[in-house]
């Protein structure tokens, strides 16, 4: 790790640890308002709290499975450069590459406004594994911007010279009190793919409750939703940039009992809000070109309007 980089990380109020759960090291933000954690292997923020508040991130106990494609991925992994199974090759792993190597950290400093700013970095030159699995030159960054609450600006640029078929996805497991109460708005109207539901095209009617048992595409959504989440007394407003789908997903009870990596009642305590471009919002990304894809969550008490 670059000297430079951990003072510039230590005036910030932040630290780097190796983490205990992953064998990778972890930055810590520690400030007077939020506490973050980004994880290098995998390169993305497990948690967010700000203070006085419960984790904007869902939290399991569960620790996974150690190996490389065992790992367990809450947080905000990264889908890239497909989402869900890979349509061409059945041994390669679920939703992509980025979330099963170690990212870099390649800059630390301030926004004007103060908010820390974290970018992390995953090239395929750097691992030879992900360039046998996967034969196209790319880069990767993710700024992180943490404050009143946080935003990620994923980029994707291509190094080869050939166009670039990518799905992806920031997976994003939300902390809610409850997933019988919590509801999702915004996306009224909306058509979606019920992966549930032998993937037929649906309808939405309404806000999405209770979050349970959800595993759906939401095509060309609007930017914005929010997570009205009674229990915790807040609403999350998620706002997107570059992403056409959202993608909500939560198991159930039965596919729960099912995982290794998730507790029997976790499904309880988080619904995915995913900000996507997925199945037909997939795209192509020009030989060197790149591809920026941006969410940001505010925190709001749900007696706001
Ligand atoms: O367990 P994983 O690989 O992290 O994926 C979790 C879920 O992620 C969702 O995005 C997919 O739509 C689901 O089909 C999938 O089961």
């Amino acid at each position: 790790m670059d000297a430079q980089l951990i003072r510039e990380l230590e005036e910030l109020g932040g630290e780097i640890r190796p983490s205990s759960l992953r064998e990778c090291d972890e930055i810590i933000i520690d400030q007077p308002s939020y506490t973050a954690r980004i994880a290098l292997w995998g390169g993305h923020l497990v948690s967010f709290v700000p203070t006085g508040q419960a984790d904007l991130l869902f939290q399991s106990e569960n620790e996974g499975a150690q190996t490389r494609f065992g790992r367990r991925h809450f947080g905000v992994p990264v889908c890239w450069p497909w989402f869900g199974a890979n349509t061409e090759d059945d041994d390669l792993p679920a939703h992509g590459l980025a979330r099963y190597f170690r990212w870099q950290l390649v800059e630390v400093g301030r926004f004007k406004n103060g908010d820390a700013k974290i970018v992390i970095r995953l090239a395929s030159e750097d691992h030879p594994l992900i360039e046998e699995m996967w034969p196209h030159a790319f880069e990767l960054r993710q700024v992180f911007r943490l404050g009143e609450g946080f935003s990620i600006n994923f980029s994707a640029a291509n190094l080869s010279d050939k166009d670039m078929s990518v799905s992806e996805a920031l997976h994003t497991y939300f902390h809610i009190g409850d997933n019988q109460t919590a509801q999702v708005h915004g996306l009224d109207g909306v058509t979606y793919v019920d992966k549930f539901d032998e993937g037929q095209e649906k309808t939405q009617k309404g806000v999405v409750s209770p979050c349970e048992e959800l595993d759906r595409v939401y095509l060309d959504a609007p930017e914005q939703v929010a997570l009205h989440d009674p229990i915790l007394g807040r609403k999350l407003i998620i706002e997107s940039e570059g992403a056409r789908s959202k993608v909500l997903w939560n198991p159930g009870e039965a596919l729960a009992k099912l995982r290794a990596d998730m507790e029997e009642e976790d499904y309880r305590r988080f619904v995915c809000i995913e900000t996507a471009n997925a199945l037909s919002n997939a795209y192509k990304i020009k030989a060197g070109e790149m591809h920026q894809l941006r969410f940001t969550v505010h925190v709001a008490s749900l007696e706001q309007a």
